[in-house]
């Protein structure tokens, strides 16, 4: 059958707590490389159809791209994959691929190595690869045996279904499963072997982030992970002026600079950090900082900059975009930026979640020309780049 008479809607299992992974925030929804590891996953299926991303009830408000469909799941994994087929049903899809979350780095070859073989008739297909190594036993300390590795390969998502076949099946199974294969096999249902990669690594212990991180900068580099006919690329930049007043400090980018004088203005008055944000914004065409913190509302009021950096990160993820670059130009003569740019760097990469590499924060004098030049003031330039995730 051509693969385009197919309905196919992807189910993202996402309900887990990545306890094994640790570091407080379930793995999902942590950095990797710039971006969430769900950010990643769900740039990978941008092309395959619907998206159900199947949620812990702690995460249901989580942001995600508003074309994505959000179900609560279920207290182990093959319940909250039913709960994804069910949607999935409503939906109108004739065959399922089922996913990790977790798994980030899936390449649209494994992806297309299931959804032809579903299109080629299998009723079921999942990537796995073969065991290259020796096995043994062992009690722990020492190796107590040997098994032969022929014919023993490892699972990897997606795995792909005729959702009629694998809701039957899931309808009809008790207990817990590894993955949806074992439950479709449960069933007596086929499953076709298909192409598995070793980069497609579920993220299960904290060492996996570096690992990921590694196969992803090295796709990104090479180019291989874009599709340059489908990225979208927004540009924005963003301006700000604040005048000086009588203090002795002033915020720079979220670092506070000793000066003889302060900056005035309705928040911390964080000149550098509103043009970021504004750029930020513009590239969204959200408008900027005074349509979303209106100066007029008593509540932001000496607020910390961060807030309204954060803001604009989170909407771009919403949207579907992740920030690339960052570039902050300072115009004053005083005070110096040059000591505190890397301390100004490293903490907008923790605000917003992207490697320090990708920020600049520099400065320029105006040659004591205009009210930058004068003294009374500083002024910010800043252009961020975001790429469709
Ligand atoms: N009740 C559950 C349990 C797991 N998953 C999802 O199933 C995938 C694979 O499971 P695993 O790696 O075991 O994830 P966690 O359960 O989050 O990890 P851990 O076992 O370390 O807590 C993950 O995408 C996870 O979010 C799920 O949707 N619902
Ligand atoms: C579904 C799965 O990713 C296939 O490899 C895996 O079985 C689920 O995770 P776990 O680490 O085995 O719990």
């Amino acid at each position: 059958m051509e693969e385009s008479a197919l309905k196919f809607v992807t189910i993202l299992v996402a309900a887990g707590r990545g306890t094994r992974a640790g570091g407080g925030l379930p793995k999902q929804w942590r950095d990797l490389a710039g971006r969430r590891v769900a950010d990643w996953t769900l740039a990978a299926f941008a092309e395959t159809g619907p998206v159900v991303v199947v949620l812990h009830p702690d995460d249901i408000d989580i942001p995600l791209p508003d074309s994505v469909h959000r179900v609560l799941g279920g207290a182990i994994r093959s319940l909250s994959v039913k709960c994804g087929l069910t949607k999935a049903w409503e939906l109108g899809a004739t065959h399922v691929l089922i996913h990790d979350i977790a798994r980030p780095c899936v390449t649209p070859a494994v992806i297309a190595g299931v959804t032809s073989a579903l299109a080629d008739g299998a009723i079921a297909a999942a990537p796995g690869l073969p065991v290259s190594d020796a096995l043994w036993t062992s009690d722990g300390e020492t190796i107590t045996g040997t098994r032969d590795r022929g014919g023993l390969f490892r699972a990897q998502t997606p795995q792909g279904f005729e959702i009629g076949p694998i809701a039957a099946a899931h309808d009809g199974f008790e207990g817990e499963a590894a993955d949806d294969v074992e439950v479709a096999r449960s069933a007596a249902l086929p499953v076709t072997l298909t192409e598995g990669d070793e980069d497609n690594i579920k993220i299960t212990h904290p060492a996996d982030f570096d690992r990921a991180a590694r196969i992803l900068r090295a796709r990104a580099q090479s180019g291989a992970s874009k599709d340059p006919s489908t990225m979208d690329i927004r540009l924005g930049n963003g301006y700000d002026v604040h005048a000086f007043c009588d203090g002795d400090h002033v915020i720079l980018c979220g670092i506070k600079v000793p000066h003889d004088r302060a900056l005035l203005g309705h928040s911390d008055a964080d000149v550098g950090m509103h043009a970021i944000t504004d750029a930020i914004y513009g590239a969204l065409a959200e408008g900027d900082i005074g349509r979303h913190f209106p100066p007029s509302d008593p509540q932001w009021k000496g607020a910390e900059s961060h807030i309204f950096l954060d803001h604009a990160v989170q909407l771009a993820t919403r949207k579907g975009f992740a920030v690339s670059n960052i570039d902050c130009t300072l115009i004053c003569e005083a005070p110096k930026i040059g000591p505190h740019a890397g301390a100004m760097q490293a903490e907008l990469a923790r605000i917003t979640g992207i490697e320090v590499s990708r920020i600049s924060v520099k400065a320029t004098t105006s040659e004591r020309l205009g009210f930058t030049g004068r003294k009374e003031g500083i002024a910010a330039i800043a252009t961020a780049t975001l790429v469709s995730a």
